[in-house]
């Protein structure tokens, strides 16, 4: 049975729900789906990444990390950093004086994420972790970034006030996530999210449903507006976001301000 509490929120007899892709779920369940889905495609994420956006993902992480500005010496949480791609350009700009964490939740990907970095010759701090609990001290970090793991948290709200938490004042967080679409592109767009995506995961990764998941879970995801209120609402500042071919990523940065 379904019921609305007094906070809005829905709630089963199980206790509150959310959303999984399209699918309700018990909120104590969400984390052990999305932690199926990415031990299983932890091998082959990045040929899949590299399949599904023609290679697009590799010119939205480069706009993030110009934006993110990281000098050297500076310290840098990655967090939801899966395969590292961020950590990487990040622990390069760093340098040797800086300290650049390579975090994630799930141990496949921090693995995969981690040889990675190893093979290029980056030895970088890794750590599995939380979003909605960062082990870390209060303003501690001067970039935070979460690049495409957003959208699978739970409570997105902790989160964001997690970032918030561990950046120093003046240190900056960005977002980087699948968004919404401009209007004339979305009929495209949605055949080839609910016909290719699962199409190629079950061809390159052997799992169809992750893909589907994928597919929905950035259909669930808050549209850009939506984003920038909840990062202001968890206290950041200069909250802004560039939209990334045509809305289907968008970019948010906001500014601690202590
Ligand atoms: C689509 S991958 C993104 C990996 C990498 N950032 C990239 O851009 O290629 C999403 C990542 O979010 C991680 N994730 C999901 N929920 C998380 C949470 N609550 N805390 C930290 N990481 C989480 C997953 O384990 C997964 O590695």
């Amino acid at each position: 049975m379904q019921n609305t509490s007094s906070s809005g929120q829905n709630e089963t007899n199980a206790g509150p729900t959310t959303h999984f892709g399209y699918k309700t779920v018990a909120e104590a369940e969400k984390a052990a789906k999305v932690a199926e889905v990415f031990h299983s495609v932890a091998q082959r994420y990045d040929l899949m990444n590299d399949l599904m956006s023609a290679g697009l993902h590799r010119a939205w992480k480069a706009f993030t990390i110009a934006r993110a500005d990281v000098r050297p010496g500076m310290k840098v949480l990655d967090i939801a950093g899966g395969t590292g791609d961020l950590a990487k350009a990040f622990a390069r700009k760093a340098g040797p004086s800086g300290q650049v964490w390579l975090t994630d939740i799930n141990d496949s990907m921090l693995r995969v994420g981690r040889d990675r970095l190893i093979d290029k010759g980056l030895v970088v701090p890794t750590a599995v972790c939380d979003a909605e609990k960062l082990p870390f001290p209060d303003h501690y970090f001067d970039r935070v970034s979460v690049a495409f793991g957003l959208r699978n948290m739970t409570h997105k709200d902790v989160a964001l006030a997690e970032m918030r938490r561990v950046l120093k004042p003046g240190g900056k967080l960005l977002v980087l996530e699948f968004s919404h679409v401009a209007k004339p592109l979305a009929p495209a767009y949605d055949w080839y999210s609910f016909n290719i995506l699962p199409w190629l995961g079950k061809k390159v990764a052997g799992d169809e449903e992750s893909y589907r998941y994928l597919a929905e879970s950035i259909r669930m995801h808050p549209d850009q507006d939506t984003l920038a209120a909840m990062m202001k609402e968890a206290g950041l500042d200069r909250v802004r976001y560039f939209n990334l071919t045509a809305g289907l990523v968008a970019l948010h940065e906001g500014v601690n301000l202590g």
